[in-house]
């Protein structure tokens, strides 16, 4: 990432809306904004397949295996503000081709740091999973607020939007569907 750049476009835009990017409070922001990019954004230069390891080959496990409320935050495509929430992951292995549980969380972080769309972030969660495991099916559902909708613009704070994708058998076998469904909104 270039941070000399960020550095030079965050100063300009404070000049731009009339602050004194020399003053003592800002002097160190177009620095702290490009470190802070650089970490928001890393998801830009790293592939989530690489966190899906196979382990457990002989496991013969061919059921639902769900992680649910994974906490993420993202920032939108169109506003460069936040939006954030939980994502929720499930997918059926085949063949013994499990992965470690913290994998699907840290494929959920790679998709998110990144400027995104939530459908985008959602769909590309759940074609990660099938590209990698080539599992029976995925699941994927977020729920996320976006700042855009709610300290500015429309201002509808606690609005929150859901997406969900479904591949594999989930398209096709509704009892599966609506199994992960009702795990993902058991205890919540
Ligand atoms: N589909 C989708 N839309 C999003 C997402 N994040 C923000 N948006 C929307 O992107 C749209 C951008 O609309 P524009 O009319 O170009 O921008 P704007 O004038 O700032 O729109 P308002 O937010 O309505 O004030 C808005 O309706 C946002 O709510 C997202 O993840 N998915
Ligand atoms: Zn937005």
């Amino acid at each position: 990432m270039d941070k000399e750049k960020i550095q030079r476009a965050v100063r300009d835009i404070l000049e731009a809306i009339g602050e004194d990017p020399d003053r003592e409070g800002l002097i160190d922001t177009p620095k702290r904004i490009a470190k802070m990019y650089d970490e928001i954004f890393e998801g830009l230069v790293a592939d989530p397949k690489d966190h899906l390891d196979i382990y457990f080959e002989d496991e013969k496990h061919e059921e639902m295996v769900l992680v649910k409320d994974i906490p993420f935050y993202s920032v939108c495509e169109h506003h460069l503000v936040p939006f954030f929430g939980k994502a929720h992951v499930g997918y059926i292995p085949k063949g013994g081709k499990l992965t470690g549980l913290s994998k699907l969380a840290r494929v959920v972080d790679t998709v998110a740091k990144r400027p995104q769309l939530q459908e985008r972030l959602t769909s590309m969660i759940a074609e990660t999973i099938m590209d990698k495991l080539d599992p029976h099916g995925v699941i994927v559902v977020v729920e996320a607020e976006h700042m855009c909708m709610t300290m500015r613009g429309v201002k509808k704070s606690g609005s929150k939007t859901v997406t969900s994708v479904v591949r594999g058998i989930f398209k096709t076998d509704a009892k599966a569907r609506a199994e992960a469904m009702s795990l993902i909104q058991f205890g919540s």
